[in-house]
């Protein structure tokens, strides 16, 4: 038998410690027999004294260099957690004020979950966030339950394969024993003259004799192990995966990955944690009732509690009209959750325009992806954005093309400026997912599935049937397969539900955020300023100039803007303004230009609707008016850019207004007495005769007939009726 030698320092300080352990031993038998043996005070307090000096000597000689040579070997990892409490200390300090009413807000409703995880400080790029993790609902069941357990797997396993017809003697050797929430993996040494294709061979018979069914149960090479086998069988009760039970995974990510979300557990029971900003984009597939709204939930819950709205914003695309609505009024959201094709059409079109404007603030700046680009400029740094499709089938089949299209592009570039896909569908089909899409999706996950040819689409390989539930495969960057349970919050919807609410209610609540929230978008007018255009954006970050926070904004006007904006996509038969678009090229700038000055200001959203035009052809004619000084910077107040006037058109304006006045004037009165204009207008007579003088050249007045004779009128009964009912219509100064 092996006898293992410690080494030779281990060794040495061993003996040390035991040598002078062993004399303060001596040294106290010896004072504490003094103290019974010896009589007398004196005798008794000497013997006391020794005792206090050995102690003494122990200590000092024995027990501090030992444990003075521990904390020397764990000095990193104490250094790592003082500064993680000094980072805590500053943080709290911080943002003690602002966060007070978010924990009196959580705290009554904490009690329905116990205290296992308490609120956790979360660093983050605009300092520490304390997430409401204590209100995570408890796992009811974390632990799994199987009859087979290291005692008895060997026999079992011997039977099954002995029922089977397969040549076993005795029990079988049981290598290795992991324990996932949903599955087992038992690895065992192959008797011999047995092999793995023969087993596997026998695989129905082998379920059939080990549970009565084969659903879930996989025979594979062991890892490790040589001539083994590995069975991998489902528990007879699995174990939930709860957020709660790897949320301080998840916490500990952060900071090291850019967006850190929760997966669920691993076959061996490992916590697992992804970044979103790596995969880049996700493609989900699942059959209904798999798990995918589950982990839909979870993924951004784990983004929700990790990243300011600031760091974060979301687009979720909810075709289904039901699975993201608890999601309405995150702080978070670039709009209320789209339901209807064509807002989804418009808002992924927006995106498409947001990530061009990121890759020209990348190309301006050096920087070649959003990391690089909010290091450099800290001060305008840009949120990621996620975008989430929670049924793409559906969408594809009203929105084919549209979609398609944004969905493409966004899947080719816009990984560098930080914008994320991910895109669920219960129906994984090529049709659905085409060849394109798939190939700029990299990372994929998939749950149960209708077909093998389905968990082909989706994972580029052969998969073993799934569980449903949450048992899932996810592939990272096309990396190897492996095999998952997804968290849930809970796996009562209502506790879901709940703790969606209350992380809602503590953003909403958290003045510092808002505050934040607010600068973050200033700031990005700076951006705009400088760089004049970054009116792509404009429309997203009205809601954020908007008197009425985003969250408070109704659906409807949400959708009617929308809608409108999706017009140009969804509406190509509509012949009729196409041509009018097309004959008289260049009308519609005039007509902006006309409404910019009208109103006195321009904004994307006024020109899609009076113009009735789509997103991007609004947002390239306010960008024109940019660029020709038309308009000026974004006016929070009435969220829109001010019109600027220059000198002539004040003239000009100045003077169609005289004009329209002295019309109505001499229409209403039908008479034409410069007395009477000149007092009406407060000009001289001068102006008066010349201004009459262009009424006539226009058409509206016939010039004097003789010397002593005046002005006359040109114009018909009918034409000035005409004229005072289209003045009356219009909210032009009472004369
Ligand atoms: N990770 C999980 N842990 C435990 N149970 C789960 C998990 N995921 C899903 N389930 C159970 O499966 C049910 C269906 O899940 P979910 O609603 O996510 O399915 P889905 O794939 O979104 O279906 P559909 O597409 O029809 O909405 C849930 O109500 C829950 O009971």
């Amino acid at each position: 038998m092996e006898v293992r030698t410690p080494p030779a320092a281990e060794k040495k300080k061993e003996s040390f410690f035991q040598f002078i352990t062993r004399l303060a031993v001596i040294g106290a038998a010896i004072c504490v027999g003094g103290y019974f043996a010896l009589k007398g005070e004196d005798m008794h307090a000497l013997a006391l004294k020794g005792l206090r000096l050995v102690g003494m000597v122990w200590l000092i000689f024995g027990l501090a260099p030992v444990l003075l040579q521990q904390a020397w070997r764990d000095r990193a990892k104490w250094w790592a957690a003082i500064r993680r409490w000094m980072k805590q200390q500053k943080g709290q300090r911080a943002m003690s004020d602002t966060l007070t009413p978010v924990i009196a807000h959580s705290e009554p409703v904490s009690d329905r979950s116990a205290s296992v995880v308490s609120d956790q400080s979360v660093p983050g790029q605009f300092g520490i966030l304390l997430a409401p993790y204590s209100l995570l609902p408890s796992n009811p069941r974390p632990h799994a339950s199987s009859k087979l357990r290291a005692d008895n797997a060997g026999e079992i396993i011997s039977d099954a394969l002995q029922l089977a017809g397969l040549p076993v003697e005795g029990d079988i050797q049981v290598l290795n024993l992991e324990s996932g929430p949903t599955l087992q993996t038992v690895s065992f040494q192959l008797p011999p003259r047995l092999q793995l294709s023969k087993i596997s061979s026998k695989k129905e018979d082998i379920a059939n004799h080990l549970f009565g069914h084969s659903l879930g149960f996989d025979i594979t090479s062991a890892t490790n192990f040589r001539s083994a086998a590995a069975f991998v069988l489902p528990h007879d009760e699995r174990a939930y995966v709860y957020m709660r039970d790897v949320v301080q995974d998840l916490i500990n990510m952060k900071g090291k990955m850019a967006l850190p979300v929760i997966f669920g557990k691993d076959v061996r029971g490992k916590p697992m944690i992804q970044d979103l900003a790596k995969m880049p984009h996700l493609l989900l597939a699942g059959a209904t009732g798999s798990g995918k709204s589950v982990y839909i939930n979870t993924v951004l819950t784990s983004l929700l509690s990790t990243q300011s709205p600031i760091e974060l914003r979301l687009l979720l695309i909810d075709p289904k009209q039901v699975e993201l609505a608890v999601y309405r009024g995150y702080p978070h959201l670039l709009s209320p959750p789209v339901t209807e094709p064509k807002q989804a059409i418009a808002a992924l079109s927006k995106i498409v325009v947001e990530m061009e404007r990121r890759y020209e603030l990348l190309a301006k700046t050096f920087t070649r992806n959003i990391v690089q680009y909010n290091k450099k400029m800290p001060n305008e740094a840009l949120p990621y954005i996620v975008v989430v499709i929670d049924e793409y089938a559906d969408l594809m089949v009203v929105a084919g093309a549209a979609v398609e299209e944004s969905v493409q592009r966004i899947a080719q570039k816009a990984r560098a400026a930080g914008i994320h896909l991910i895109l669920g569908t219960q129906r994984p089909s090529v049709d659905v997912v085409t060849g394109v899409i798939k190939a700029n999706l990299p990372s994929r996950v998939a749950f149960r599935l209708e077909s093998t040819h389905d968990y082909r689409t989706v994972l580029d390989g052969a998969a073993p049937q799934l569980l449903g539930f949450g048992d899932g495969i996810c592939r990272i960057q096309g990396g190897s397969p492996q095999r998952f349970q997804s968290a849930s919050i809970s796996v009562e919807d209502m506790e879901s539900t709940n703790f969606i609410e209350d992380l809602k209610a503590y953003w909403i609540n958290s003045n510092q955020v808002s505050a934040l929230g607010q600068e973050e978008w200033d700031m990005s007018e700076e951006v705009a300023g400088a760089a004049a255009q970054d009116i792509s954006t404009e429309l997203m970050e009205s809601e954020i100039h908007d008197d009425v926070p985003p969250w408070e904004e109704t659906q409807e006007e949400h959708l009617e803007e929308e809608v409108i904006a999706a017009e140009p996509y969804l509406a190509p038969d509509d012949e009729e303004d196409e041509e009018e678009e097309e004959a008289d090229e260049g009308e519609p700038y005039e007509k902006a230009l006309k409404l910019g000055r009208k109103q006195g200001g321009i904004s994307v959203a006024m020109l899609q609707r009076s113009l009735r035009i789509g997103y991007v052809a609004a947002a390239q004619l306010l960008q024109r008016m940019v660029d020709e000084g038309r308009v000026g910077a974004h006016d929070p107040e009435r969220n829109m850019r001010l019109w600027i006037t220059s000198k002539e058109e004040q003239t000009l304006d100045d003077k169609a207004m005289m004009l329209n006045r002295m019309k109505r004037y001499i229409c209403r009165t039908r008479t034409v007495k410069s007395t009477e204009l000149r007092d009406l207008l407060g000009v001289r007579r001068e102006k008066v005769l010349q201004y009459m003088q262009e009424l006539t050249d226009e058409g509206f007045l016939d010039p004097p007939k003789a010397a002593r004779l005046g002005y006359t009128i040109a114009w018909s009964e009918e034409e000035i009726q005409q004229f005072l009912a289209q003045m009356d219509a219009e909210d032009g100064d009472d004369i």
